[in-house]
Parts: structure tokens; sequence; C-alpha cells
């Protein structure tokens, strides 16, 4: 079995060009999905985060899954002590790992030929190293800003924060085998994503 690693710049187009791959039939793992899996209803995080931001800590209600993570509240926090998202990094990146691993064991033992893992810090966290072939999604610096600003909930600010601890995607863009451009239309975008589909699958 084979593994892409599926990267991009936040607000480049990571998360829609991963829903094409899983259209083509490819088994994709989300690793935001993950990590907002582990900080939700009873979710495996929890329970450390609140530790580190208890204001972040949303009780559950009476009979449901359990407590939660407000990420309105930690995502507030992170930006004003700078240095928590490290300390975020440390409780969830090995839980995101194990979760990763078992995705790729569950796809090993189906015998899929190719499967997607879409990691943010593909190459920031060396997740790189354990795939076969690395796809970075890119757009203009100008798009990505707009795409961004689109999206309810961050700030301009907030995102450059998150941006500047992500390798620039010059060089994401030099790093990866293949590159996705997303500058253009969602129908040029898949296009691309089916001539690279069509290539690795003959
Ligand atoms: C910072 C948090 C609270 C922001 O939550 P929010 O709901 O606003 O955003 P969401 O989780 O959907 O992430 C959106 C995008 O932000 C960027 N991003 C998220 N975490 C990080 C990080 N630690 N470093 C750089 N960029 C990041 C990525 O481009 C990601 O695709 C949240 O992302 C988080 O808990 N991050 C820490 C875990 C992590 O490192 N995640 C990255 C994938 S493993
Ligand atoms: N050609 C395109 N290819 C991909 N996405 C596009 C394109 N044109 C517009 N978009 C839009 O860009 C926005 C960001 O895309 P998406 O959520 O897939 O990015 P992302 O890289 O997963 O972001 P983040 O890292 O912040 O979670 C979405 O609203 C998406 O619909």
């Amino acid at each position: 079995m084979k593994i892409i690693g599926l990267t991009g710049g936040m607000g480049m187009g990571k998360t829609t060009v991963a829903g094409m791959f899983r259209r083509a039939g490819f088994p994709v793992f989300d690793s935001d999905r993950e990590v907002h899996r582990l900080q939700g209803p009873g979710g495996r995080a929890v329970g450390a985060i609140a530790r580190l931001v208890p204001d972040a800590l949303r009780p559950g209600a009476p009979g449901g899954k359990g407590d939660s993570i407000d990420r309105s509240a930690l995502r507030r926090a992170v930006i004003s002590d700078g240095s928590l998202i490290a300390k975020l990094e440390a409780i969830l990146h090995p839980m995101v790992f194990a979760s990763r691993k078992k995705f790729l064991a569950a796809c090993r033992r189906a015998r899929f030929a190719w499967v997607v893992i879409d990691v943010p810090l593909l190459f920031e966290t060396g997740a790189d190293r354990a795939c076969d072939l690395t796809v970075v999604v890119s757009a203009p610096r100008t798009t990505q800003i707009r795409r961004i600003a689109r999206r309810r909930g961050m700030s301009l600010a907030d995102a450059e924060r998150l941006i500047a601890r992500q390798v620039p995607d010059r060089e994401k863009r030099r790093r990866a085998d293949r590159v996705i451009r997303s500058g253009l239309s969602k129908t040029d975008t898949a296009l691309q994503v089916r001539r690279l589909v069509r290539e690795l699958c003959g």
C-alpha cells in the first residue's frame, strides 16, 4: 500500500482536494477532523486541554457523551498566549499519530493500493518521511487570505499567527513531489486531481 501525504497552508484548499480524492475512491485520513474529534464530547484530549486552558472546558449535557472543548475559546487562548500552541501540539500530535497508525493498518488489511493522509503540518512534523508521494495544495497568497477572511470566527491576524507556524508555501512547493494549484476554479482543481489519480492508478 502506498501513502499520499496531502498538505497545504491554511485556507489553500486541502480539505476540498481531500474530498476529491475521497470521491475518486481513496480512503482519506483527515488530521483536522481527528483533532476536532479528540476535542469533542468525550474526546480523549479534553481532560488534558482543560487542565491547560480551564476556560475552554464546555461541560457536557446530562446523559450526553461528556465534556468537550470550546474551540473558539481555545483559539482565543492560543492567540493571546504564544507558548500555548506548542503545549497543545504536545498533547494532540501523539494522539493524532496513533489514530493515523490505526487508519493505515485498517487500510492495509483492506488491501487498498493507495491512501491519502491529509496533514496540515506534514513537513513540520516529519510525517512526509512515511509517504510515498507528497502533494501540496497551493494558491496565490492573496487568494489564501481572501479564503481565510471568508471563514467565520478567525480574523486575519489570528490566521497569520497559525500560518507563521507553517513551513512557507514556497518551501512546501519545493519539497513536495506534486503541486495542485487551487487558485482557479474548483473544476480546474478537480481536473488536476483526476489527472494525478489516472497517473497513479493507470
Ligand atoms: C489552533 C486550533 C485551536 C484552531 O482551531 P480552529 O477550529 O480555529 O481551526 P482548525 O482546527 O479547523 O484548523 C484550521 C487550520 O489551522 C491550521 N492549524 C491548526 N493547528 C495548527 C498548528 N498547530 N500550527 C499551524 N497551523 C495550524 C491548519 O492549516 C488547519 O488546517 C486547533 O486547530 C488546534 O487545536 N490545533 C492544535 C493541533 C494541531 O497541531 N493541528 C494541526 C493538525 S495535526
Ligand atoms: N479551486 C479551488 N480549490 C480548492 N478550494 C477552493 C477553490 N476555490 C475556492 N475554494 C474554497 O477555498 C476555501 C478553503 O478551502 P479548504 O477548506 O479546502 O482549505 P484548507 O486548506 O482545508 O483550509 P484549512 O487549512 O484552513 O482548514 C473553501 O471555502 C473552498 O470552497
